[in-house]
This record gives C-alpha cells, structure tokens and sequence, in this order.
C-alpha cells in the first residue's frame, strides 16, 4: 500500500475536482459522510454524548459534515468550533451553513480556556481540530485543550490525523498532541503514523477511501510503502515437488565469542526454519561443541586459533548468503579478521550487531561492504552509524541517503521496522512489544540470511525476513505472552506464520486492517 505524502494528497483533491467537474465541497461531503457511516454502524443509534470538536479549516469542515449527519440521525451531539484563526477555509463555511440550515443545535465557540466544556471518560470526542494543514505549532490555549481531551480518557476519534500532528514532519519541543484511540484517515495513513515519536499517540487507525482520482492515485509513485499480506504473498515463490535441499541455499552465518555463543545458535536455526537448505555456523573454537550440541542440523566450522574470539574469518562452505555480527564481539583480533574478510566479499551480506559497530567506528570500512548488502541496526547502532538526528523524520532522511551513498540497504528495526533502500522507506506492519526481548534481532538475521540463501533478492529478504519474523512473533505471543516470549519461540512459529499467507480471510469480504 503506497503512503502518499499531504503533498499528493493535496493533489489528488484538486485532480479529482478537476476531472470530476465537481466543487470541493463535494469531496468534504463524501470524507464526513463515509466518517458518519462508520460511527452509525458501531453505535446503532446509541443515546452516548458525542463531542465534534472542529477546526477552522477542511478538517474542521469535516467534522461540522460528521455533527450535522448526527445530529440529523438523532445522536446526542456538542459541537464546538476551535477558534483558533480568523481565515475560515471557504468550504468550512458551506459545511457550517449546512449545519446551520439543517438542524437546531447550532456549535458553541470557543475562543479561550473559559469556553471549554467538561468532558467527561464516558463520551466521545471527534477530533477535527487540524488535519494535514497544520502547519506551526498551535497557540497555548488550543493546546490545553489537546491536554483536556487527553486527560479526559474519553474515546477519541481523530478524523485523518491527530490533531497537532503533522503530515510529513517531526514534533517540535512544545508541541503536543490529541491522544486518539481511532484515526480515520482519508485515502492514505500518514507517514508520522509510523514512528516512534508520533506513532505512540495512536492507538489504532484505519483508512477510508473517499474516492479520489483513481488513475492519479495508481499512476503517483510514492517513496513510502506499507508491506502487509498482498506484498508479501506477491514475492513468495513456494517450492515445487521436485526439489532437494541443495536448491534451497547454503547460509553461512559468521559470529560468536565466549558467553555470547547463542546469538549464533539463534541465528543459524532461525536461517534454517526460514527455509534455507544448508545451514552452516562459523564460530571461534570454544564455540564449536556448543553450536555442534545445540543444534544438529547445523554444520560448524572455526578458525585456526584456539580461542575464545574469532582470529580470522576463513572458510570452507560454499555460501550462497554469509551473515555476519551476531555475538561476534569487537576484540581486536576480529576486528582485523573481518576488515580481511570484507575485502574479500563480492555478493551482498547480511550485516548485524558488533558488524555493524565495527564498521561505525571505521567508516572506511563502508567501501568494502558489497552493494546491496543488507544491515540490521537497532537505534542505536544506527546512530553509531548514521550520526545523530533531530527526530524520526530527520533519521529517515539521514539513514535514505546514507543507503544510497554505499548502495546498502538499511533495516531500521523497531517497533514498525522500516526497510530503506535507494531513497525508498517499506514499512513493516507485523510484530509486537514481545519482541523487545534479548536474541530478536540475531532471530530477524537468521530469516532474512534464510531467504537470501533461497534465492530471493536482497531487498525481498530483507522484507519477507522483517515481515515473517513479526508475524511468528504475533502468533507466539498467543501462546507466549508479550512479555513471557522469547526469542527462541518466534523461531519455532516462523512456519505457522508462512502458513498464514495463504489462509483466508474469517469472514468473507471482511477486510483485516493492515496494522492496529
Ligand atoms: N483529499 C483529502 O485528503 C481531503 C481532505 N480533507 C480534509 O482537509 C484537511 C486539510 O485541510 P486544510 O488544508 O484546510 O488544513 P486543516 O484543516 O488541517 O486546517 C489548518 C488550517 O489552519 C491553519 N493553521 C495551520 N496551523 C495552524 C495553527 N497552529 N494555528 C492556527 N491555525 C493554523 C492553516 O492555515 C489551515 O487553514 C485534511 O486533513 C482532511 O481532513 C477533506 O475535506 C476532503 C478531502
Ligand atoms: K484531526
């Protein structure tokens, strides 16, 4: 699903009225309409206080669309209109004619703090303060406001995004935000959705479509991606009958020290549950009856030093995908072992952990790293890396150029992990808090090593890996819990997730939503 920025959506607005022949106010119409219809569906004409709070632009327009069909339907409705700027949008001020015209509860205004009304949890506050114009920081009052709702606890329906919240850009210092249970957003989720320091003011969204321009909306490229179910069953290629394990691949992952030899066990089992053929695990000396004990299926092989960090990095196998970093250390010995190893790669690697960290603390050593290889950072290795950002918008931009720069591709993991490759942000939608538990991450580089060795382009295991790796997680924190899961467990649910690409829907026709 393709993120659009405000920008395209501003002008997906203005192609639609132009080919459509229609006045804008149509489209306000339409956005409030399809907002009203899904609040009737769930409240079935429940006597519940509504509280439509409107801006003074379209978003407000909105929501006095959403006040007027409700109260036309008999619902329990305040409305407020947020006085917050003298230039009443033109199609703001149609939609508070109609309301006017329309019904006999007229909205109060409210100019300061003495003008707020109570709001108490039981309610449910429509949020149409700002949408996507927002464009500075919103006077104090307004902001307390923000707070008030907040504080309230009511049920909180955002109509296309939080209020105080940007489109395409981070928070400021002082800014704040309306919490929202519920965001509706119009045709797209917004980027800001995504990332950390904004996505935690959501609590679910969803998308309505509210029938803009069809041919501009498939023919716009867009830099942001959202991968769900359908991209992800577009790249798998599944397995004919007549197969042996030699056409699956051959991972090689690379790490390992003394006391951290099970980020190499995590990671070799999970390349061989993702499906690679052969899996075979390169560790210090000391690390060989353990892998050799712990994990069968797995073929070792080690250095010419007996000791308890790697000395060189030189191997037999024939790898199809080599990982490298997890439990790996930062001794100096390896460091120089891996800066002889990467001179000698050509094919893409997957870069993980103390790899990673290496690398930060040599820049240089970017140069060795073959094109397209794949490297996992959690935030703070990514900062090792990329340098300090200012917020989640300004870490894109830096980490996006810092990809195309060296030809990688970049996973930022989190809480949505996102993929980043040739000035191109795909955006993962599986996984849960369960997750934040120690050995994830060497797990994720099992998978992504397991479909690179299979044959999927670095950037496919890159997204089926971040992907499938999430979605086992979801099913394991059914068993598990999220904070009783394991990193071990999302391994053995990596199968039960592949399997759920191809199970249908519960219900016919229903729709899941693609992240919540
Ligand atoms: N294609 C779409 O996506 C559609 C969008 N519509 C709605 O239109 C919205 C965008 O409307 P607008 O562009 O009017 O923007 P907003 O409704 O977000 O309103 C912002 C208005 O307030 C002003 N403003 C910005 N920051 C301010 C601040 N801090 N304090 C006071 N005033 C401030 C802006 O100049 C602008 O006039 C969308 O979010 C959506 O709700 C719908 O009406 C119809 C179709
Ligand atoms: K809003």
């Amino acid at each position: 699903m393709k993120i659009f920025s405000s920008k395209q959506l501003y002008e997906a607005d203005k192609v639609t009225i132009e080919k459509e022949g229609i006045p804008s106010y149509n489209l306000m119409e339409r956005a409030g309409g399809y907002v009203y219809e899904w609040m009737h569906k769930r409240l079935q004409g429940q006597p519940v206080p509504i509280k439509v709070f409107c801006g003074i632009g379209n978003n407000g327009g909105d929501a006095l669309v959403i006040a007027r069909l409700l109260l036309k339907n008999g619902y329990n409705v305040d409305t407020y209109i947020v006085d917050c700027n003298d230039k009443r949008s033109t199609d703001f001020l149609k939609a508070y004619e109609a309301l006017k015209n329309e019904v006999k509860k007229w909205p109060e205004i409210i100019k300061g703090v003495e003008n707020f009304p109570e709001i108490s949890p039981q309610d449910i506050v429509v949020d149409g303060i700002f949408g996507i114009g927002l464009n500075r920081c919103p006077e104090d009052w307004v902001k307390a406001l923000f707070v008030k709702i907040n504080e309230s606890k009511a049920y909180t329906l955002s109509i296309d995004i939080p209020s105080g919240m940007y489109g395409d850009r981070g928070l400021d210092k002082d800014d704040i935000v309306v919490h929202s249970t519920f965001v509706l957003s119009f045709m797209s989720p917004k980027l800001a959705f995504f990332l950390p320091e904004t996505g935690k003011y959501i609590n679910m969204w969803d998308t309505i479509d509210i029938g803009l321009d069809p041919e501009y909306l498939a023919t716009t490229p867009s830099d942001v991606k959202l991968i769900s179910k359908p991209e992800i069953q577009q790249m798998y290629k599944g397995r004919s009958q007549y197969t042996h394990k030699g056409m699956f691949g051959h991972s090689l992952i690379i790490g390992g020290s003394f006391g951290k030899m099970g980020a190499v066990q995590l990671a070799s089992k999970a390349a061989l549950r993702a499906g690679s053929g052969l899996v075979t695990a390169y560790v210090p000396q000391i690390g060989v009856p353990i892998l050799q004990t712990a994990l069968p299926e797995v073929m070792v092989e080690t250095d010419n030093f007996n000791g308890k960090v790697f000395e060189e990095i030189d191997f037999q196998t024939e790898a199809n995908a080599i990982a490298i970093g997890p439990g790996m250390g930062t001794d100096e010995k390896t460091v120089a072992a891996m800066e002889s190893f990467l001179k000698s790669q050509k094919a893409p690697l997957v870069i993980d952990a103390d790899a990673i960290n290496i690398i930060a603390k040599r820049p240089a050593l970017m140069k060795q790293v073959p094109a397209l290889s794949i490297l996992t950072p959690h935030p703070g290795e990514l900062e090792r890396l990329v340098g300090k950002w200012d917020d989640d918008f300004d870490k894109l931009e830096k980490t996006a150029k810092f990809a195309k720069n060296h030809n990688v591709i970049i996973v930022i993991k989190g809480a949505h992990t996102i993929t980043v490759y040739d000035m191109q942000l795909y955006i993962n939608t599986t996984g849960n808090p369960g997750l934040s538990t120690a050995g994830t991450g060497d797990v994720l580089t099992g998978v992504i090593t397991g479909h690179l060795a299979q044959g999927y382009h670095p950037m496919e295991a890159a997204m089926m890996g971040v992907y499938f790796h999430g979605l086992a997680a979801d099913v394991a924190v059914n068993q598990y819990g999220i904070e009783g899961l394991i990193a071990g467990d999302v391994t053995e649910f990596l199968g039960r997730a592949v399997m759920s690409l191809f199970e249908k829907p519960e219900q016919e026709g229903a729709q899941a939503p693609p992240q919540q």
